[in-house]
């Protein structure tokens, strides 16, 4: 809606005047910065000349460490004020020239004025009158912008809901410190100018989406009633973006308690976690611990010695193998059960059992030399009565070795200083070889304790290499879960020994093994996160859900995720599992919330996914119109090759920044790659170890574009034999759904069944 000549004037007033106050802030804070500099560096040079350092006399000692404390508190103070003005200093820099981007009007019920509240990225109060001029996106009251049309509306803050009536919506695009436009909104916030926003082009980094963030995703971001927060949300629906403005309202909302440390995010792989790298920092908090469930695992398993399998890797053998091999079907059985529920059972049952027998441990030993057996080991442990808590024996175990230790060092000791006494190179006074010997002996027992400390000596490998090696020990457990084991039960059993005898790990023995080995090192808590946010959260498995929630136990957790998107075999087995998700995290306080809007890709691109998935999750294109995708059909390989390299280049030329060739594994990118170069020499190629890509012409495989988007996306061959399992039909969809502006559909031969239906 337009606005007013008149009115449009004292808007771009108010702007240029908000403008001058922050400029004018601006300058008084750099003051106070460059003032406090100073005082901290001064303090900091005098701190040792104005202490007497004398440490004679007992009385001086005393007054020299008085003042000490006392100098280090004044400098503490100081660089907590710097640091409080450089930060102040910082959020107004990063606004000054686009202070603010909403306005509402609203009247609270019982009141007479109406009060006009000034939305932007960071508060501003004017120090001199006290007046707010701008309210930080999160306020509670800035959620009615978010919430509500003009009309009755309501709004939450820790205290009470306030009640009123929002008399005006408005949005504003400031640049450069100018008013380049401002409309009143009515029901949705600015379809236009989230058609603004979404027609613009892809580039290789994510951004903030504060300005125009949508009611069902607002309920999203200021959820905090729920301990368990599950999204359904279709491609595009902005569950990423939700995920990150989330993060960054609830470190607004604790900023006293709550820090980016005590936050975890899960991502697909680290492309993913570059390109969502930007979107805190325009937000301005700070980045919070990222990380992929892989590097998670790698590294909990580090002293295992094991080559565990890549999940890519997985994903490739599961998508080139050959359905009629009898290998491939007992693989991917193996897959299915090791990452169900039902496997969980058998090693919950297993944590029981070890409580009274079992427990694998190794000899205590140096080199050769065994200190302390295994034998000795286990009868220390299983002598203590099985009512204790496996963790609880343990700990008292690796406290007897290092008191055994302790003996070790005193005659270590001892034969150090017979060895310095006989011979003549040592030279000192008895004391002082008494003191050298202690040091030597204590440096080199140094390494056993760290062993006990790190709980080398309990074989968790070995217990869990037992499951599968040691006669009829599953199938009890099994039983004793009332679970069934999978009719490729042999064979399974048989590859994973192998593996493990060869000193590698398949990627689905992985989880359970670690949470094999938290059960037994009673270790398996990280205390201090205390939200845990899991993106793409459709390709984890039970399994890794109940892992996760051992691992953090006071947590919240936010999962979002998209089941037409599941393209690991566990969740292609077992869609729509989100009943089982709160019932795994075993919390009452579940809420599952549905995006089913999407804003990503144009309606004709989601029209044309929407084929693929006849049954999936509902999906509502937002309504943004483009070219309706193409169909390109090459008679051979040679002629596949040279249509993708002229969609590509059309789209390059055509201004498209990013442009994305997606084949269906690795072994065809590879292919189409070297086929590709000779005919597109700027073409980057994208791998699995890739940290980070520019705008350009890449390839790369279907799967590791997950949760990435770009203005034009070619699927290098959409054929019948490419694309013919069932399975693979989500992993065709997250292709296609990955376009924003362009899709162009290569293919060699016929068209997959996927599209032509039949
Ligand atoms: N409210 C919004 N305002 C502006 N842009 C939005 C909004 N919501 C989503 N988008 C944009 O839509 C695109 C898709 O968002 P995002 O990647 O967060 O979706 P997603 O649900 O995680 O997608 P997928 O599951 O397909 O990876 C992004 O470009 C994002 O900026």
């Amino acid at each position: 809606m337009a606005i007013s000549k008149d009115e449009r004037e004292r808007e771009a007033v108010r702007v240029s005047s908000v403008r001058k106050s922050i400029k004018e802030r601006i300058g008084e804070l750099r003051h106070i910065a460059d003032e406090r500099r100073a005082e901290v560096t001064a303090i900091g040079r005098a701190f040792w000349d104005d202490i007497s350092v004398n440490a004679d006399n007992a009385d001086d000692i005393i007054e020299t460490a008085a003042s000490m404390a006392q100098q280090e508190h004044v400098l503490m103070g100081q660089e907590r004020s710097l640091r409080v003005a450089q930060d102040g200093l910082r959020k107004l820099q990063r606004v000054v020239d686009s202070p603010y981007f909403a306005r509402i009007d609203f009247i609270e019920q019982g009141q007479l004025e109406r009060e006009a509240i000034y939305i932007g990225l960071t508060s501003f109060i004017d120090p001199h009158s006290d007046e707010i001029l701008i309210y930080d996106w999160r306020a509670p009251i800035a959620s009615l912008f978010y919430d509500y049309p003009p009309g009755p509306a309501t709004y939450t803050t820790p205290e009470m809901d306030v009640s009123g009536e929002l008399l005006l919506k408005r949005q504003y695009i400031i640049k450069s410190g100018k008013l380049q436009d401002v409309f009143d909104t009515g029901i949705s916030i600015g379809d236009e100018m989230l058609q603004q926003i979404l027609s613009r082009s892809a580039d290789e980094k994510m951004h903030s989406i504060v300005t125009t963030i949508q009611r069902e995703q607002n309920q999203i971001i200021r959820d905090d009633r729920h301990k368990v927060l599950v999204v359904q949300g279709a491609a595009g629906s902005g569950k990423t973006s939700v995920a990150l403005q989330r993060i960054a309202y609830l470190l607004y909302k604790y900023r006293t308690t709550l820090s980016a440390d005590n936050m975890i995010l899960f991502s697909p792989n680290s492309l993913f976690s570059d390109y969502v790298s930007n979107v805190l920092p325009e937000l301005g908090e700070a980045n919070m611990q990222q990380t992929t469930f892989q590097d998670y695992l790698a590294h909990k398993l580090s002293e295992t010695g094991l080559a565990i399998e890549d999940p890519y890797d997985q994903l490739e053998f599961i998508l080139t193998g050959d359905e009629e091999d009898a290998a491939y079907e007992a693989r991917m059985q193996g897959i299915r059960y090791k990452t169900s529920a039902a496997f969980l059972q058998v090693i919950e049952a297993y944590g029981e059992q070890l409580k009274t027998g079992g427990i694998r441990f190794r000899d205590f030993a140096v080199g050769k030399k065994v200190l302390i057996s295994a034998e000795q080991l286990s009868e220390r442990f299983y002598a203590k009565a099985s009512s204790q808590s496996i963790g609880d024996r343990m700990e008292r175990l690796t406290e007897w070795i290092l008191s055994q230790m302790d003996d070790i060092q005193a005659d270590v000791q001892k034969r150090f200083y017979r060895k310095m006494v006989r011979e003549p190179k040592y030279i000192g006074t008895e004391q002082e070889m008494k003191r050298m010997s202690k040091s030597k002996a204590h440096k080199a027992v140094a390494p056993l304790r760290e062993q006990a400390a790190s709980l080398a000596y309990i074989d968790a490998l070995g217990m869990y290499r037992d499951l599968y090696a040691q006669t009829g020990l599953h199938q009890a457990l099994a039983e004793q879960a009332g679970q069934s084991l999978p009719p490729a039960w042999e064979t399974i059993r048989s590859f994973t020994i192998e593996a493990l005898d060869q000193g590698t790990m398949l990627y689905e023995d992985a989880t359970p093994l670690v949470y094999l080995k938290g059960l037994v090192e009673g270790q398996l808590r990280v205390g201090k996160i205390r939200y845990c946010v899991v993106d793409e959260a459709q390709d984890y498995s039970p399994f890794h859900y109940a892992y996760l929630k051992k691992l953090f136990p006071r947590a919240r957790f936010t999962l979002l995720g998209d089941w037409n998107q599941g393209i690991f075999t566990h969740a292609n087995a077992n869609t729509g599992e989100y009943a089982s998700i709160s019932e795994l995290m075993k919390e009452d306080e579940t809420e599952t919330i549905r995006l089913v809007k999407s804003y990503r890709s144009t309606r004709e691109i989601m029209e044309f996914a929407g084929q693929v998935l006849p049954e999936g999750e509902p999906v509502e294109p937002f309504s943004r119109s483009g070219e309706a995708p193409r169909l390109l059909r090459a008679a051979d390989e040679t002629e596949l090759s040279r249509l993708v390299a002229e969609a590509a280049r059309k789209r390059r030329d055509g201004g498209a920044s990013s442009v994305a060739i997606l084949c269906k594994t690795e072994r065809e990118t590879e292919r189409a790659h070297g086929l590709l170069l000779p005919l597109l020499p700027e073409l980057q190629r994208i791998h699995k170890l890739t940290q980070h890509y520019e705008a350009g012409v890449m390839i790369l495989p279907a799967y590791l574009a997950k949760g990435l988007e770009f203005d034009a996306v070619i699927l290098y061959d959409a054929g019948r034999s490419v694309y013919a399992q069932a399975r693979e039909r989500k992993l065709f969809y997250t292709a296609c759904t990955r376009a924003q502006h362009h899709l162009d559909v290569c293919y060699q031969g016929e068209l997959t069944l996927f599209l032509t239906g039949k």
